[in-house]
């Protein structure tokens, strides 16, 4: 196993306000950039750890209580050097690296194009990654560098999660506070978009495609896979990812209902890491049940990312794939992630477009009116729209500390073992697993790192 030095991490969402180390351009109050989050991924192999320590030193990946997040760096540290190999295999089998980076590239320059061709003559589009290049902290030295005087922040998932769009918000709320640079900069941030009707189209239409491609497509099972995240999210924090999903999945059923398609339709949840409880079905148990129960023909559609990347490439591609025909299922398809999609693009241009009445300085009230019951504002916008104090403020009031999602340390950090017992005893367990890290196997390290690979 490789044991490079983890790299530091960029940045974390409670890390302070490091400011930015630039001579911002006057805002020309006129030119309008696009921020796109999305959360990066290795470029090549030596990459994955790093990357992996950034990920899990984020403490809306792992959420810590505020007692113990000190620890953060070393657990993010020995989860990214016991993940490292599994997580390297997987980026070795797509070609030793991940997509991410060129399709998020291109579709910046898609959405640009179409900004202008809608008359947004002046706008520029920012590529903004959470773990890996290039980080946020980039993208917006770059905004301000350039004179963007109305920022429309877009996150590429289409369904908030806290642990997704509202972990780059944090950040970005960190790096905002209190930096002159960012003063005159006016924003307005598009949380989620899975309802706006050209999203939805353009997810039918690719539907449909595959569809017509089975030998039987009235009884394909259209097999919705989204990303997992852990149960207590949802129950315990509020995070709105489940709801937004199932009502994402029905709007797509309705539009394919209206089209005529009447097929069954499933939605699991997939790539789970560590033993605690993600949100339920498991893509991988309801793949043996459907299977066992007879279907014989099964669409899987990734529909919680609109690019391809490892777990499309690969875990749906390959291990989906495989488990399906060992289970029964004799035609096996999979709708292509949206990438630069005609459709997608300009409805996401739309989108922005739709955004622009609504920026306001950061730490100001927007011009809508942030609804009390949920993030989003009321507003003629097809998507909700707000300020990022609002939405982070409605989406994660308490923000609540929660279990990790990495087993071994769970018992510790439940709300009920914050003693100082427990708190001494996930120290000691710390320790050990540093020592095991560092001078060889031993049975508490193999069987942590059987617990870390899990996927
Ligand atoms: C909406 C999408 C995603 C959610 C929700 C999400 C939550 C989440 N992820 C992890 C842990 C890992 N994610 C990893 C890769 C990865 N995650 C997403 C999307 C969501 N994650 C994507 C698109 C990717 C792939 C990026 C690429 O390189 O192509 C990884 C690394 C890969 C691996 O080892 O499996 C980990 C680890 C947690 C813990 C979590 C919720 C708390
Ligand atoms: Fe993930
Ligand atoms: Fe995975």
């Amino acid at each position: 196993m490789s044991r490079s030095p983890p790299q530091m991490p960029v940045s974390s969402s409670d890390s302070g306000t490091g400011q930015l180390d630039v001579a911002p351009r006057p805002p020309q109050s006129g030119k309008v950039g696009v921020l796109l989050l999305n959360l990066g991924g290795p470029e090549k192999l030596e990459d994955v750890q790093p990357f992996l320590y950034n990920l899990f030193a984020d403490p809306d990946i792992i959420r810590l209580p505020s007692a113990v997040r000190f620890l953060q760096p070393v657990l993010a540290s020995v989860i990214a050097s016991l993940r490292a190999p599994k997580s390297a295999e997987g980026y070795e089998a797509i070609g030793g690296g991940s997509p991410l980076r060129k399709i998020t590239d291109d579709q910046a320059v898609a959405i640009r194009k179409a900004l202008r061709k809608k008359g947004i003559l002046d706008a520029e589009v920012y590529v903004a990654m959470r773990y890996w290049h290039p980080y946020t902290e980039e993208a917006l030295k770059q905004v301000v560098e350039d004179g963007v005087g109305k920022l429309v922040i877009l996150p590429l998932y289409p369904q908030f999660s806290i642990s997704t769009s509202g972990s780059s918000l944090r950040l970005i709320e960190a790096l905002f506070k209190g930096d002159p640079a960012f003063e005159s900069l006016q924003h307005t941030v598009i949380p989620s978009w899975y309802q706006r009707p050209g999203y939805v189209r353009a997810m039918a239409d690719l539907i449909q495609e595959e569809l017509d491609q089975f030998p039987d497509p009235e009884e394909a099972r259209i097999f919705f896979s989204a990303h997992g995240v852990p149960k207590s999210y949802v129950i315990e924090a509020g995070d709105p990812y489940k709801e937004e999903m199932e009502e994402c999945v029905a709007l797509i059923m309705g539009e394919l209902a209206r089209r005529g398609r009447g097929n069954p339709h499933t939605l699991a949840y997939q790539s789970r890491v560590g033993p605690v409880e993600w949100l339920k079905p498991y893509t991988d148990d309801s793949i043996r049940e459907l299977g066992k129960g007879g279907c014989k023909s099964l669409l899987a559609v990734p529909i919680s990312f609109v690019s391809e990347h490892i777990e499309t490439l690969e875990e749906i591609d390959m291990e989906y794939r495989e488990l399906a025909e060992e289970s029964g299922v004799r035609h096996w398809r999979r709708v292509p992630a949206l990438n630069t999609d005609a459709t997608f693009i300009d409805d996401l241009a739309d989108a922005v477009i739709e955004a622009l009445p609504y920026v306001s300085n950061f730490g100001g009230r927007s011009s809508a009116t942030i609804g009390s019951g949920g993030a989003g504002a009321t507003t003629d916008a097809s998507v909700p729209i707000g300020d990022l104090e609002a939405l982070l403020g409605a989406y994660d009031r308490e923000r609540r500390a929660l279990p990790a999602p990495v087993g071994p340390w769970e018992w510790g950090f439940t709300k009920s073992a914050e003693t100082w017992n427990g708190r001494l005893a996930m120290v000691a367990i710390i320790v050990i697993l540093l020592l095991e890290v560092t001078t060889g196997q031993s049975v508490l390290y193999s069987a942590i790192y059987h617990m870390t690979a899990l996927d």
